[in-house]
């Protein structure tokens, strides 16, 4: 049977109904409950041919987004898409099946007419240079590739050049060298691969043209700020909806800062941070195995130290009113994609000239009581346990500055027996910084935010941590300066996934 936006494929003698409506395609293996057989096989990371599915009915009901591929060749018509299983993850799908003879044409039609609805003008069959670091997280980065997000892409009709890792900057190398043609830069690691890759460009022979190439995530890291902020929460460590996104995404143009210290110039995309969340991050590097809870861990474990952090820190200050750039984080979040086009930086032969090098000291404002931390960055989650910037912005050219002033008693006796209660539950150890992963300790008087243009800071200790998109850097004075729109990602939102509360908690720490 075939009717304006149906057709029914036989796949193993039985009819399966396909169809789609505006918004959703509807596979229908024919009614009735699944047997115990048939559903036993849903939680399986792919499903093929009709019989193995998610729930335990006979009907999907997919949104266009989920929908992956739609080909008809030779009699045969494959639909692939993605579904979510009992535990919200996403699982592969796969529906193939003969068409009769006199359909072939419908078929083929049908096949391109959803295909069409199913992307929205995201590139179909993108080429993909796909980087995998083995040593990426706890190891997992590989079979994550191979098993999970693979298929997802061979089935989408993706062309695929992948290359494994094998030393500390070879995804530096690769990129410095990468050809033009390729729609995106896929990383199967955590951040650090990214930001080398970044790296890579910015000694690119064409550097603009090379910024100009997405880059998309693969969560297989420990630290996955990137990915968590372009995805959520939710689907942001999900290693098949962060596969989605790199076929369904858009380019999205993101600020990028210039990274300076000891006259070399260093690009970093996401964070430079000194003091106790530095220790958190470098300090913790033995305790991968606790995964993303090591951060957590790490914090508690520095507040409690009450250790302060002697340098001095000066910045170009646009905004320090935290009440004005949660209004306008919010106002400019709201569903309004980032414009991906007209970022003026396609054509760059070399890297933007820096601004603030040097040159007088007008401008520049010194901030000069202690404090515990400094915490630079973009993008609004820096693990899934902490929401750092809530009130960042893709494209809008600032650096968000987070600094930690001396807790008060009140906070070190509340953490003192938040530790003792916490000490060997891991559970109760999350909830014990409760509100963090929704950006509340934004809110707290300690906690001093600026939005600015540059900055600069110089230890005023001889040891000390920091660091730069979670990597170690040497102790010593850097400087900091953003460059709008330079970066590309992604992104299927256009937008950080973020919902950060505007209104100001009544109970926060202090
Ligand atoms: N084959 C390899 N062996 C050792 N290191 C590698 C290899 N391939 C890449 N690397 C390095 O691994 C580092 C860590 O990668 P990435 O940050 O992506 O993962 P991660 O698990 O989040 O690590 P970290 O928590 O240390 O940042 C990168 O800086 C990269 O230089």
């Amino acid at each position: 049977m075939a009717t304006a936006h149906e057709l029914t494929v036989k796949n193993n003698g039985r009819n399966v109904l396909l169809k789609f409506t505006d918004a959703d395609l509807i596979v229908d293996y024919g009614g009735g409950i699944m047997d115990d057989e048939h559903s036993s096989q849903c939680s399986s990371v792919s499903c093929f041919s009709g019989f193995c599915r998610t729930h335990n009915t006979r009907l999907d009901q997919v949104p266009f987004r989920q929908v992956i591929g739609a080909y008809y060749a030779k009699g045969s018509l494959k639909v692939s898409y993605l579904t979510r299983n009992h535990k919200k993850n996403f699982v592969l799908c796969k529906c193939e099946g003969a068409v009769e003879e006199e359909h072939n044409t419908f078929a083929m039609d049908w096949a391109d007419k959803l295909m069409d609805a199913a992307y929205k003008g995201a590139k179909q069959s993108k080429t993909l240079k796909v980087l995998v670091n083995p040593r990426g997280g706890i190891g997992k980065a590989k079979s994550i590739f191979t098993d999970q997000v693979e298929p997802v892409f061979l089935a989408a009709g993706c062309t695929l050049d992948i290359t494994y890792t094998e030393y500390i900057n070879h995804a530096c190398e690769i990129a410095q060298e990468l050809k033009l043609k390729y729609d995106a830069v896929v990383t199967v690691s955590g951040d650090g691969l990214i930001h080398e890759v970044l790296n890579g460009f910015a000694q690119h022979e064409q550097p603009g043209k090379a910024f100009a190439i997405p880059i998309a995530p693969i969560p297989a890291g420990s630290g996955n700020a990137l990915s968590l902020n372009l995805l959520g929460i939710e689907d942001g460590l999900d290693s098949l909806a962060a596969a989605l996104n790199v076929l369904k995404g858009h380019p999205m143009k993101a600020d990028l800062f210039s990274f300076i210290q000891n006259d070399k110039r260093r690009i970093s995309f996401m964070s430079q941070s000194i003091g106790l969340v530095a220790d958190l991050d470098i300090g913790t590097d033995h305790l991968r195995w606790m995964g993303d809870s090591r951060f957590l861990y790490g914090y508690l474990r520095g507040v409690l130290s009450l250790k302060t952090c002697p340098v001095e820190l000066s910045f170009r200050l646009v905004e320090d009113d935290k009440e004005k750039m949660a209004r306008f984080a919010q106002e400019n979040t709201g569903q309004k994609p980032c414009d991906p086009s007209s970022s003026g930086v396609d054509d760059l032969e070399e890297l933007p000239p820096l601004r603030y090098l040097g040159g007088t000291e007008e401008g520049w404002t010194t901030y000069e009581k202690p404090f515990i931390w400094i915490y630079a960055g973009k993008g609004p989650y820096v693990s899934r346990s902490l929401m750092q910037f809530p009130v960042s912005l893709p494209d809008d050219g600032l650096i968000d500055i987070a600094v930690k002033e001396v807790v008060s008693l009140y906070s070190f006796i509340l953490l003192n027996s938040c530790l003792k209660m916490v000490k060997d539950n891991r559970a109760k150890l999350l909830k014990a910084l409760d509100g963090a992963e929704d950006g509340v300790p934004y809110w707290s008087t300690t906690n001093r935010y600026f939005k600015v243009s540059a900055y600069r800071i110089k230890p005023l200790a001889s040891k000390g941590i920091l660091a730069v998109d979670g990597e170690k850097f040497p102790y010593t004075d850097f400087q900091v300066e953003v460059h709008q729109r330079l970066g590309t990602f992604l992104s299927q939102y256009g937008r950080y996934m973020v919902n950060f509360k505007v209104q100001e908690p009544k109970q926060v720490l202090k």
